[in-house]
């Protein structure tokens, strides 16, 4: 796939799907690491390999299925992806981004993304679910951003805000299904970091993003978030605190990838029934032809 994507290139794939699948979604899911399960409780299925999708990227990170899922969660037409794309994938952001636009030309209106984080939180514990309520975009603030390049105003304007983008409403609904599912002992509201990666934090680094005010730091979702922000969608989103991040010099503990797909796996019924219930109190307008 080029690195310069246009307007068509978004259309065809829309287009391409659109002939496959009788389902028109407004609602999207990103899937986090070890989170692909958010996808099983999508009722009357249509599932496309990102490989039989023209123009998608592939996936290349265990734990992210490689899988576009069309369904239905309690009567809401969704789309969800099983597997999301990393810059050090070696992606470029416009790679990293592109289904959100192309989400958009299938109609999509809201936008729920999740992912697996390490927390710098004191407060916070392995397992917790955290609400993002912000976020501090590393690489946006360094020049890497996927709006950069000529504008498409047709998706949206040269100087987007990102003032709000985490939807207050959607936020206080999770809020409120959290104590009625009887989980808040476990949900925390917080500000995500996203980093380059793949490397873990050093310790000083840790430490940096900790007196930054950051709660939970990962390796991707503030490139979708800004997309889908700068093309009008509303946004949700998830972190899973699947480690602590690492703070101390005298702690023996070091975090991996393996680890974060486990707890990924214990907190999988509970995240899943969250989205679905979210998902059904949204206001949409169904239309499933
Ligand atoms: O796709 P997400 O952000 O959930 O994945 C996180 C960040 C890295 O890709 C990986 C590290 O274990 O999990
Ligand atoms: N740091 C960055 N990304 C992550 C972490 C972490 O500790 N855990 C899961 N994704």
């Amino acid at each position: 796939m080029k690195d310069q994507i246009c307007y068509d290139d978004y259309q065809k794939t829309a287009s391409w799907l659109l002939s496959q699948t009788q389902h028109r979604p407004k609602v999207a899911i990103i899937c986090g690491s070890g989170l692909g399960m958010l996808a099983d409780a999508l009722k009357c299925q249509d599932s496309f390999p990102y490989s039989d999708i023209p123009g998608f990227p592939q996936s290349t990170v265990q734990g992210h299925a490689g899988r576009l899922v069309f369904g239905e969660l309690k009567g809401k037409t969704c789309v969800c992806m099983q597997g999301r794309f990393h810059m050090y994938e070696g992606h470029s952001l416009c790679k990293t981004t592109f289904p959100v636009r192309v989400f958009k030309l299938l109609g999509v209106e809201t936008l729920i993304v999740t992912n697996a984080a390490g927390s710098l939180a004191d407060s916070y514990q392995v397992g917790d679910i955290m609400i993002i309520k912000d976020h501090i975009n590393f690489p946006g603030l360094a020049g890497l951003n996927p709006l950069n390049g000529p504008n498409d105003d047709k998706f949206g304007p040269r100087f987007p805000p990102m003032s709000g983008v985490y939807d207050k409403d959607l936020r206080k609904i999770a809020f409120d299904l959290c104590k009625s599912m009887g989980v808040s002992q476990f949900v925390q509201e917080g500000v995500y970091c996203m980093v380059g990666g793949p490397n873990f934090e050093s310790i000083a680094e840790a430490r940096l993003l900790h007196r930054l005010g950051v709660d939970a730091v990962g390796m991707s979702t503030a490139p979708e978030v800004v997309v889908a922000t700068h093309c009008g969608m509303r946004v949700f989103g998830l972190s899973l605190i699947t480690n602590k991040v690492v703070k101390s010099y005298n702690d023996t503990e070091s975090v991996n990838h393996e680890a974060v797909l486990e707890v990924s796996k214990l907190r999988s019924q509970t995240l899943q029934m969250l989205v679905t219930e979210l998902v059904s109190r949204m206001d949409i307008n169904n239309n499933t032809t």
